[in-house]
């Protein structure tokens, strides 16, 4: 392998591209990682081979299982890990004492050449113990990873999984957006939770498509079937954020509507000087578009249908929307909720969407951000249905209803308890600072070293490491669900379909199960040999990762992901493993004495 400072690296003849934030460099560490660093070279143990496990020992947001992100950053990284002379100059001064030359000539030749990455597949549902990654190198190098590999894979998972944990309570029908740049943790945060929120299920990060397709006002069999088909398109493909830096770094479809300025900065609808619209076709011209509206409005207010329950809209309101419809007719969506939501956005949506009804267009819909979100989303429905009914306008009942302000887990699944009509849901805040939860708290733990295996002790039964260089599968059931992950020994034999194979919890003797897999899934792959001479695992398309994520979320049995007391998924050790754990255990601890 060659790699360059702060350039691609080449491996197997393929350049790799750095990670996507340039602030990931080797610098981005703890310092004690260049102290223990120099500190290794010193005892002359720097090219020790070492091998770390990267775990978390707990799912967050109280639930029973992780969506596992980050890896091809970490890939990146790992790939193009080579300090600069600017840099090696800066730990220099850095490090406490003086800094010998000899260490200075090791920092210029180190890159992670001789360093392997194991990884389960990015977009997997993971369970607490089981390594995301197993990484072996120079004892140095890899300590050297420790703290940016965490960095990269603790926030994208918890993300991540945030984003899976939204899709599981809103349901697969609904479009959902992602809204958060504005309030999430910086730069970084955001383009992170952006990516992340798609890899866990989110649709857009903002909107340019009309989730009914073009033809909803078309009435005959063809259209209708067109209709079918843009339909089921819609809730299968719908995926999208409105972080438009991440929709171009990573192909994230973007998807947004508009905000209250948009609505109040209009004062009334004299201000449009530019009052014409083309039909869709192209076949004539609506010189006055702004009065064609104004004549929808008066036939909605004098609807019989409606009760005559519309009185007078605000006027800047309609302004507003006519003006987005002028300039977005085919893509016409309106936040309705800046003066009142019945009484004028929503009369004042209907107007505009039936006058671009008149030329060909077909609206989008609306969208709610305050007040009863079920109330509101239902009461508008049924204006929608009327109007359908009422001017003859197929599939306008129908018309998308997105709701936003301050959503999370708790009020999705509220809405859905009292029954709601919204079909898209637009959320910030919650999801990507992950208010929920902080941090998910993956570690990196020595497993082995020169072939010796490692423990780290505690007082605290979960904190005490799994030792030894392992090999994790997950063994599938009848029903086709996923039973048990177990991890063995390096060298231990593969478990087999058909044979029954013990299963241990790591640390409590009385819990074990035989299991008789129909399905074994190897889930630690090679993503970086090394000089192994193995073949490398392509990083996939984050699409690639999406869908396997979704498919994996789709596969897990439902008790695991229920949001109120889960089931907690089995993690296992082979008998083998557990023995040896044991043995260690009370080999490395010490026998204290009673005085
Ligand atoms: N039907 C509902 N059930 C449960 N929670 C809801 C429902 N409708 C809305 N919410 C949530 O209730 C909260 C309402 O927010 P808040 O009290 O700030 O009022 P608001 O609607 O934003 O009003 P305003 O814009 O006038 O301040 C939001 O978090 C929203 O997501
Ligand atoms: O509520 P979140 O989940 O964070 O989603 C994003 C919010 O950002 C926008 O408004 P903003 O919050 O900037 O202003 P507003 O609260 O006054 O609408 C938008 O209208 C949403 O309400
Ligand atoms: O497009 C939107 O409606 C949007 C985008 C970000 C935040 N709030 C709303
Ligand atoms: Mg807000």
């Amino acid at each position: 392998m060659e790699a360059k400072a702060n350039g691609p690296s080449v491996n197997a003849g393929r350049v790799m591209d750095g990670p996507t934030n340039p602030m990931v460099t080797p610098l981005l560490t703890d310092l004690y990682q260049f102290t223990m660093a120099y500190a290794y070279w010193k005892a002359g143990k720097h090219n020790d081979r070492a091998v770390f496990d990267l775990y978390f020992r707990k799912n967050p947001f109280g639930g029973e299982f992780t969506v596992f992100a980050g890896l091809e950053e970490c890939i990146k990284l790992i790939a193009n890990f080579k300090l600069t002379e600017e840099e090696i100059s800066f730990i220099c001064e850095t490090l406490p004492g003086s800094c010998e030359e000899g260490f200075v000539k090791y920092l210029r030749n180190i890159d992670c050449s001789d360093v392997e990455v194991y990884a389960i597949s990015e977009g997997t549902v993971v369970f607490p113990k089981v390594p995301l990654l197993r990484v072996e190198g120079p004892v140095a190098v890899v300590q050297l990873l420790e703290t940016p590999v965490l960095n990269l894979v603790n926030f994208a998972s918890l993300v991540a999984t945030n984003a899976a944990r939204h899709r599981l309570v809103a349901g697969k029908s609904k479009m959902l957006l992602e809204f958060g740049l504005r309030r999430a943790q910086g730069p970084d945060g955001a383009i992170s939770a952006s990516k992340y929120c798609y890899v866990g299920g989110f649709d857009a990060t903002s909107y340019s498509d009309n989730a009914y397709g073009s033809s909803l006002f078309f009435t005959n069999v063809d259209s209708l079937s067109k209709l079918m088909f843009v339909l089921l398109v819609s809730v299968l493909c719908c995926v999208l954020a409105s972080n438009v830096a991440a929709g171009r770094l990573f192909g994230i479809p973007l998807r947004g509507t508009h905000s209250h300025a948009f609505v109040s900065s209009f004062m009334s609808p004299d201000e449009i000087l530019e009052r014409s619209l083309h039909r869709s076709d192209g076949s004539s011209t609506c010189e006055d578009f702004v009065s064609l509206v104004q004549s929808w409005l008066s036939k909605i207010q004098w609807a019989k249908a409606l009760g005559n329950t519309v009185g007078e809209t605000n006027q800047s309101e309609l302004a507003a929307f006519t003006s987005y419809a002028l300039a977005f007719p085919n893509n016409f969506l309106a936040l309705v909720d800046t003066y009142d939501v019945m009484r004028s956005g929503v009369p004042n949506f209907c107007a505009v969407a039936l006058a671009l009804n008149d030329l060909g267009y077909k609206s989008v819909g609306i969208r709610l951000d305050s007040g009863d979100l079920a109330y509101l989303s239902g009461e508008a429905r049924k204006i929608f249905q009327i109007i359908e009914k009422e001017f003859g306008l197929l599939g306008f009942g129908k018309t998308s209803i997105t709701a936003s302000n301050d959503l999370n887990e708790e009020t999705l699944d509220a809405l859905n308890k009292q029954g709601h009509e919204v079909d898209c849901y637009g959320i910030g805040t919650y999801l990507v600072t992950c208010y929920a939860q902080a941090a998910l708290g993956c570690v990196f733990k020595l497993v082995e070293i020169n072939n010796q295996p490692r423990i780290k002790l505690s007082e605290d039964v979960s904190k005490v490491s799994i030792p030894c260089k392992k090999r994790c599968y997950r063994l599938y059931g009848r029903e086709g669900y996923s039973l048990v992950d177990i991890m063995t020994g390096e060298n231990e034999p593969c478990p087999k379909v058909g044979e029954r194979i013990l299963c241990r919890h790591p640390f409590n003797e009385s819990k074990r199960a035989y299991v008789v897999p129909q399905r074994v899934e190897e889930l630690l792959k090679c993503y970086w040999p090394g000089k192994s001479g193995k073949v490398r695992e392509e990083l996939p398309a984050l699409k690639d990762i999406r869908d396997h994520c979704i498919k994996q979320l789709e596969q897990m049995r439902p008790d695991h992901m229920r949001r109120l007391n889960p089931t907690p998924y089995k993690v296992s050790v082979s008998a083998k493993l557990y023995d040896f754990i044991h043995f260690l255990w009370l080999n490395e601890a010490p026998v204290g004495e009673l005085q």
